[in-house]
């Protein structure tokens, strides 16, 4: 019997293979289609311009893909459809009440897309928080979560303040022969200052690079914004949201990726080695039990509630490590380069640090006791937020409710939204943050008074939940876990370097200033390249 089937059937050859699965991919696409238009509120949008790309393209190649969505969002409502790469679509959404019920359902209703989970395991490895989702997530983040009470952070004051220290010496010395002033690149020591605060803080480990020590991980960082994608992978990137591992294949972005990937995981099991062998010994001062180090390992050791695998403790070490890093460095650079545009909010900053005669502000005072200096930073987590939009797929279908009524392409005002399984959502975060009709005709200008003023921030951007009504650090289940100290340490290292030096930018007021695409995008004068921001630093005595 099984000689004459083989001899009746024909093999599958690799063309048929790829025939069936396209065959099977255009029809769950049709099904998809067909329930969108049946359930699904039929939102408008910037019509299809490319057939091949939709907007993808347009969007990656923008300068400021934030001011596109603004635009379309006039155009076509709080919230729209947007063409995107081989006749598929997203939901962007930029109304205040929509994104808060699509956060509060984040990790549940609204799930990381197969792109998002490529890009994390190749980062981070699997097991991460920021790739996992749904009860995985839950039980991950539950083990961090005390590492980051307020009662944790405060005790990491002194921390933050020994790096700003130590760069106040090292520039000190560099400007000890020039009392008018020194050129120096500030975003490089912003990225020492938060690699050596997140290595003692987290790992109870120096890097000692605000030292002047060589780290590997700080290298491969830097290499992003030097290495220019290819025209290839430019396109691999373009394809991925479908094609997602088209991403995997081998470019130098990749390479990268595994480079850092690797690096971080160097470190963190150098440290963890270290802190199990300490442990062991009973060495226990070096890691309390609340710091990040000493949390990860006692859920190694845990109960199965909260039980982490090695895989699982090793991924949020490169978790803590990269969003340590990257987004505080740059944080910390746009307010440098901000108040070096603005001497008068500089002054303003100095003026009120000056009051506590000479001495650090105490952890109240950082918390709710210098109103200008919280107001510096809120406005540059505004203007300049390190994550500029996420999407997200929805795995049920969902209402979501809207702040203001749109109309839909029949014409219909509505209310509310319906949206069904399957469909890919954004959310513009930059663009949110900055958008005019939210936050007003200054939206886009830095203005740390309106968060002084009591009707500094409109009654629209108050619709938007998240921390102070920004959406820097997104909201819900996902919120990131560390916003408490990057606030803290974001305000300890500005209040010590504005107290103690000045700042202008190195070509004058007219200096016109770009993003480069690093792990995230970081500011860099526009025509140069890397991603160097020298600024003039001048000594105050
Ligand atoms: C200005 C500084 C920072 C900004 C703007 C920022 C922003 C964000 C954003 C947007 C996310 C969500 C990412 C996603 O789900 O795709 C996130 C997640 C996270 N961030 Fe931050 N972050 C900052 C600093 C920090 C610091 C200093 C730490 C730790 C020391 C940290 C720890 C985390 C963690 C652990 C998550 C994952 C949370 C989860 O999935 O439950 N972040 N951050």
């Amino acid at each position: 019997m099984s000689v004459i089937l083989a001899k009746t059937v024909p093999a599958l050859r690799p063309v048929h293979a790829v025939a069936i699965v396209a065959v099977g991919w255009a029809l769950v696409a049709i099904v998809r289609r067909a329930r969108r238009h049946l359930k699904a509120t039929n939102l408008r949008g910037p019509p299809r311009q490319n057939l091949l790309f939709g907007f993808q393209k347009v969007l990656n190649e923008s300068k400021d893909s934030g001011a596109l969505y603004e635009q379309w969002a006039q155009d076509y409502g709080s919230v729209y459809r947007l063409p995107t790469i081989l006749g598929n679509s997203r939901v962007v959404l930029c109304d205040p009440k929509a994104i808060a019920h699509f956060y509060a359902r984040e990790s549940f209703t609204y799930v990381l897309t197969p792109l998002n989970k490529v890009f994390s395991d190749m980062l981070l490895g699997k097991g991460s928080l920021l790739g996992s989702e749904g009860e995985v997530h839950r039980r991950l983040r539950k083990s961090l979560t005390p590492a980051f009470s307020i009662a944790a952070i405060r005790k990491l004051t002194s921390v933050f303040y020994d790096s700003a220290y130590k760069t106040k010496a090292a520039w000190d010395l560099i400007l000890e022969s020039t009392p008018d002033g020194a050129i120096i690149e500030v975003q490089q020591w912003m990225n020492h200052i938060s690699l050596d605060t997140i290595g003692i803080a987290g790992f109870s480990h120096d890097f000692g690079s605000l030292d002047g020590k060589h780290a590997d991980v700080t290298e491969v960082f830097d290499s992003f914004s030097s290495a220019k994608p290819s025209p290839l992978f430019a396109v691999f990137l373009l394809l991925a949201p479908v094609l997602p591992w088209l991403v995997k294949l081998p470019n130098p972005r990749t390479q990268l990726v595994r480079k850092l990937n690797a690096s971080m995981g160097a470190i963190s099991n150098q440290l963890l080695a270290r802190t199990r062998k300490e442990k062991e010994e009973g060495v226990t001062e070096i890691h309390e039990e609340k710091s990040i180090i000493g949390l990860l390992i006692k859920a190694e050791n845990a109960g199965s509630e909260l039980h982490l695998s090695q895989e699982e403790v090793l991924a949020q070490m490169k978790v803590l490590l990269l969003a340590g890093y990257e987004t505080t460095s740059i944080s910390l650079t746009w307010a440098l380069l901000e108040l070096s545009r603005d001497h008068a909010a500089q002054e303003k900053l100095r003026e009120e640090l000056m009051q506590l005669g000479g001495t650090d502000p105490t952890w109240d005072q950082l918390t709710s006791g210098l109103p200008y200096l919280d107001a510096v930073v809120h406005e540059v987590l505004r203007l300049h937020p390190p994550v500029t939009e996420m999407t997200r797929l929805a795995a049920d279908d969902d209402v979501l409710p809207l702040s203001e009524p749109i109309q839909t392409a029949s014409g219909q005002l509505v209310d509310r939204i319906s949206m069904t399984k399957g469909t890919l959502i954004s959310i513009p975060m930059r663009s949110v943050n900055r958008s005019v009709a939210l936050w007003g005709s200054d939206a886009k200008d830095f203005k740390p008074e309106r968060w002084i003023h009591e009707d500094g921030i409109s009654e629209k951007a108050k619709e938007i939940q998240g921390h102070r009504h920004l959406l820097t650090f997104i909201d819900g289940p996902r919120t990131c876990l560390g916003k408490g100290f990057a606030v803290a340490e974001f305000k300890a290292v500005l209040s010590v370097l504005i107290r103690n030096f000045a700042f202008e930018l190195r070509d004058g007021p007219e200096t016109k200033v770009d993003t480069a695409r690093g792990v995230l995008p970081r500011p860099k004068i526009e025509g140069e390249d890397g991603c160097m921001v020298p600024l003039r630093v001048r000594r105050l005595d």
